[in-house]
C-alpha cells in the first residue's frame, strides 16, 4: 500500500477518506453512501459495545430485536414525527419479479415499529418501567455528502426505547444515558464532548426535549452531534395510546425516552486524532495496542531476535496488553514502521542486535513519536504506563485544541467573525426559535449555515443586563453555535 498522499491541513475531506481506507478500517462499496466496515473498524464498534451494553443492563434495560420493516400506514402514524424525513425513507416495493401489494419501509429509526407493541404490552403500572434497547442497523437514504462513519445510508447504532409511569423517572434516565455517552467519547475514544440541551429548532420534533453530547472538529471548524438522548414526554403515548392504570386505578399515559449512538463515533475519533501519517488509535479501542518489530542487522542472529520478539509478545499478552509481532521477511523495518503507523497502532517495539546485547527494547509512541529504551525486566510495567499516558495525552491534546477553538461573543459582528474563523462560538441567547431561524438564514453560505449545537447543562451565570448576541433581547442561555456536520 502507498503511504498517505494528502495532508490533514491541505484537504481535510480527502485526507479523511485516505486515512479510513489506508488504515484498513473502510472499503468503499459500489452503492454510494454505503461502506464496508473492515475488522479494525468492527473491533472498535465491539469495544464500545462491550462497555455500553453491560452499563445499560445494570440500569435494567433489556435487549430485544424488532423487524427491519415497517408498513406505510404505521410509519405515517404521526406526521410531525416523520415530517421532513420522508425523502430519506427507503422502500421495498418488489419481491422477485412481482410488485408487493403494499410497499414496505426499511426502518430509519424504530419508534413506529416498537410503540404499537408497547401499547399492547403496557396495561397496568406493574408493566412499567418498560426498558428496551436494540443493537441494529438503520437506513436513511440521505443525499447530502456521504462520509464514511459520519453520514452513511446504512449505519449501525443502538436505540434505547423506555417507558415510565412518571416524568421524573424519564428525566433521570435521559441524563444517566447522556453520561454514558460522555464516557464512550471521553474515556474510550479520547474525544472531549459537551453535554447540553438542543434548542426547540434542533431538537427531535416528535419529542419533548433533546439532550446530546457535542463534539467539535477543529480542522473544519464544525460541530458534530456525538450521541443523543431524548425525553419524548407523552407525545408518542398519545399517538400510540400507550397508557396504563396507575395504583389509584386511574388511566395515565406513559412518559418515554429514546436514545442512540451510532458508528459515527468511530469517524469522530478518526477526525480528531488522525494525522498525516494516518490513523491514531486510543489504546483503549485499539485491537492491537503494541506491534513488535524485529530489526535484523546484516550478520546479526535473526533467530535470537525473532525469539526475543516472540517472548516479548507473549509476556505482554499474559499481562493483558494486546500485542502482536510482524516478522515478515519480505518487508523492511522502515516499511513496517510506516505501515503500522498508518494503521494507528499506539505503541511500537523495536528489537535489534544492540537491544539484545543490552537486554532492552526500544518503545516508540504513535502519538508523539517519542522513543525510549526500556530494560526487558521492566517491559510490562513500562508498556502499561505508556499506554495509559498515550490515552490521556490524546484526550488532553484534543481538549486543548477544542478549547482553543471556543470563542465567547456578545454581538452579531463578533459572531460572524468567529464563524468565519472556524470557531466554536459561545454566545448569550434569548432562546427564541425565530431568532435561531433568522441567524441560520443570515449565515447561509457554501459552507452551510450556523446553528445552535447545544446549551450546555453546565450553564455559566447570566449576569444582569446580558443581551442576546443576535436579537438584543434579554439573554436566557449561554449556547454553543457553529457550522456542523
Ligand atoms: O434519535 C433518536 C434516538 C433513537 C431513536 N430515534 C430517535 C429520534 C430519531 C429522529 N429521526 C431521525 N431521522 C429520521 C429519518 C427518517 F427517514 C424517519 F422516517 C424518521 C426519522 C427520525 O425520527
Ligand atoms: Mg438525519
Amino acid at each position: 500500500k502507498l503511504g498517505m498522499t494528502v495532508k490533514k491541513d491541505d484537504n481535510f475531506g480527502e485526507w479523511y477518506s485516505e486515512v479510513v481506507v489506508h488504515s484498513e478500517m473502510i472499503e468503499y462499496y459500489d452503492i454510494s453512501g454505503c461502506y464496508i466496515l473492515r475488522p479494525q473498524a468492527m473491533s472498535i464498534w465491539e469495544t464500545l459495545q462491550a462497555f455500553f451494553d453491560p452499563e445499560i443492563k445494570k440500569m435494567g434495560i433489556k435487549n430485544a430485536y424488532f423487524p427491519l420493516f415497517v408498513t406505510e400506514n404505521v410509519l405515517q402514524k404521526e406526521k410531525d414525527h416523520i415530517e421532513g424525513f420522508a425523502p430519506e425513507v427507503a422502500w421495498v416495493t418488489k419481491s422477485g419479479k412481482s410488485d408487493l401489494e403494499v410497499p414496505i419501509a426499511i426502518r430509519p429509526t424504530s419508534e413506529t415499529v416498537m410503540y404499537p407493541y408497547f401499547a399492547k404490552w403496557i396495561r397496568g403500572h406493574r408493566d412499567l418501567p418498560l426498558k428496551l434497547n436494540q443493537w441494529c442497523n438503520v437506513v436513511r437514504w440521505e443525499f447530502s455528502n456521504p462520509t464514511p462513519f459520519i453520514r452513511s445510508r446504512e449505519f449501525l447504532w443502538q436505540e434505547g426505547h423506555t417507558a415510565f409511569a412518571t416524568k421524573e423517572e424519564a428525566d433521570q434516565e435521559v441524563l444517566e444515558i447522556l453520561e454514558l455517552y460522555r464516557r464512550v467519547y471521553e474515556e474510550y475514544l479520547a474525544v472531549p464532548v459537551i453535554k447540553g440541551r438542543k434548542s426547540e429548532l434542533e431538537k427531535f420534533a416528535g419529542g419533548l426535549y433533546t439532550t446530546s453530547v457535542e463534539a467539535f472538529i477543529p480542522h473544519t471548524g464544525r460541530g458534530i452531534q456525538g450521541a443523543t438522548s431524548h425525553c419524548l414526554g407523552q407525545n408518542f403515548a398519545k399517538m400510540f395510546q400507550i397508557n396504563f392504570e396507575d395504583d389509584k386505578g386511574e388511566k395515565g399515559m406513559v412518559w418515554q425516552n429514546s436514545w442512540a449512538y451510532s458508528s459515527r463515533t468511530i469517524g469522530v475519533m478518526v477526525m480528531v486524532h488522525g494525522d498525516d501519517k494516518g490513523l491514531v488509535l486510543p489504546p483503549k479501542v485499539a485491537s492491537v495496542q503494541v506491534m513488535v518489530i524485529p530489526v535484523p542487522y546484516k550478520d546479526a542472529d535473526t533467530t535470537a531476535i525473532k525469539a526475543a520478539c516472540e517472548s516479548t509478545v507473549k509476556e505482554l499478552n499474559t499481562a493483558a496488553v494486546r500485542a502482536d509481532l510482524d516478522t515478515r521477511e519480505n518487508y523492511s523495518p522502515g516499511w513496517k514502521y510506516s505501515h503500522w503507523e498508518m494503521k494507528g497502532i499506539p505503541l511500537r517495539i523495536e528489537i535489534g542486535p544492540r537491544d539484545l546485547e543490552k537486554s532492552q527494547v526500544r518503545l516508540v509512541r504513535r502519538d508523539t513519536g517519542a522513543k525510549v529504551d526500556v530494560p526487558m525486566t521492566e517491559l510490562v510495567e513500562k508498556v502499561q504506563k505508556i499506554l495509559l499516558s498515550i490515552q490521556e495525552n490524546l484526550f488532553n491534546t484534543a481538549k486543548e485544541k477544542r478549547d482553543a477553538c471556543i470563542e465567547k461573543v456578545h454581538t452579531w459582528d463578533e459572531f460572524t467573525t468567529a464563524l468565519n474563523n472556524k470557531k466554536l462560538i459561545f454566545a448569550p441567547w434569548c432562546d427564541e426559535k425565530e431568532v435561531e431561524e433568522d441567524a441560520k438564514a443570515r449565515t447561509k453560505g457554501d459552507h452551510g449555515a450556523a446553528k445552535t449545537l447545544c446549551s450546555p447543562l453546565d450553564q455559566p451565570e447570566i449576569t444582569e443586563g446580558t443581551v442576546c448576541f443576535a436579537s438584543g433581547k434579554p439573554a436566557k442561555k449561554w449556547t454553543y453555535w457553529g457550522r456542523s456536520y
